[in-house]
């Protein structure tokens, strides 16, 4: 339950500065799953028992059993997410959902097909979207929104901590009702939201160091705790990148590892320690999303890492303070 403060902290796991996922249970007695708390989507799903045997993606994580839950109840309504990346099908089903010890009756979707890519790459079982309902696929009532309407918690808000350093332990934390003072200094700079249904804001510009290179009537920008990286047009990282001297290559932009960079490198150069020994990413990624949706910057993990995030669903503004 949301302990004596009305907060309920969820510790999380980083797994190589790209994904953070905490632990969650489903059913009764409790079947637990690692889950993203991603505020880029809206619904919860995770792999079904009845899973396809085919479906890797699908046999290489925990999966739900409802046939061993005596809180089940049957749905059978269709499901499928369509990703930029890949999709996940399947149908919904009813429990109890237990996060950060505060239980809800929650509808979910059971996966039964998981797209080989990109969730062979993913270490954590499903997906805990943290978005407003609006975003809900099937219209479905996100869990944050059924653990507010408990009135448990202390403020309707939910803040995130991600680590950025793989060894920190933990790897980060997610607390519903307020937010963790060990996490980060100063105080909040808060957002409004764009036009509220959206974890989006206005952003007034992209600059390098003091030279505002892009967006600069604005734009907007994602703030999305289940992506990655900081992705934006293709063409405006393209020359971003140009000009912190990244070159592309088929697994996105790298730099020599020993450039040094003014711009406090470390939030967007991932060193990691390959085969063919060291390499520098630069955690920008090129995304052209459509219109109406885009053209849009998603800020991700890498930025979240930097900046202590405050989503506050009470006055639907978010807030950013300098994480430690
Ligand atoms: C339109 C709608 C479907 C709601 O859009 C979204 O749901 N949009 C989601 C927005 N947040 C990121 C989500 C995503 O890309 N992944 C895949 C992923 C991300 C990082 C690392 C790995 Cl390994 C993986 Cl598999 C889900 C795990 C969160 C898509």
């Amino acid at each position: 339950p949301a302990d004596n403060n009305g907060t309920a902290p969820t510790p999380l796991t980083n797994y190589l500065d790209t994904q953070y996922f905490g632990e969650i249970s489903i059913g009764s007695p409790a079947q637990m799953f690692n889950v993203v708390f991603d505020t880029g989507s809206a619904n919860l799903w995770v792999p079904s028992q009845s899973c396809s045997p085919f479906s890797t993606a699908c046999f290489t994580h925990n999966r739900y059993d409802a046939s061993h839950s005596r809180t089940y109840v049957e749905n059978g309504t269709g499901f499928s997410i369509q990703y930029a990346s890949g999709n996940v099908r399947g149908f919904l089903s009813e429990d109890v959902v237990v996060v950060g010890g505060i239980p809800v009756v929650q509808v979910f979707a059971e996966a039964t097909s998981l797209s080989a890519m990109p969730f062979i790459f993913a270490k954590f079982d499903g997906v805990l979207g943290m978005g407003y309902p609006d975003v809900a696929i099937d219209g479905i009532t996100p869990v944050f929104d059924r653990i507010m309407s408990q009135h448990v918690l202390k403020e309707e808000v939910f803040s995130v901590y991600y680590s950025r350093d793989p060894k920190h332990s933990p790897g980060g934390e997610l607390v519903l009702g307020g937010t963790d003072p060990n996490y980060y200094t100063g105080s909040f700079n808060y957002v409004k939201t764009k036009d509220t249904g959206k974890w989006e804001v206005l952003m007034k510009g992209v600059s390098v160091g003091t030279r505002t290179m892009f967006c600069a009537e604005g734009c907007t920008a994602v703030i999305d705790t289940g992506s990655s990286y900081i992705t934006g047009p293709a063409s405006s990282v393209s020359v971003l990148m140009e000009t912190i001297g990244a070159d592309l290559d088929e697994s996105g932009y790298k730099v020599n590892c020993d450039t040094q960079y003014s711009l406090t490198h470390e939030d967007y150069i991932l060193w990691q320690s390959q085969i063919e020994g060291e390499v520098c990413k630069v955690t920008f990624r090129g995304l052209d999303v459509p219109p109406p949706t885009g053209p849009l910057w998603i800020l991700g993990a890498n930025f979240i890492a930097r900046y202590y995030t405050e989503f506050d669903r009470r006055h639907n503004r978010i807030g950013f303070a300098a994480a430690v």
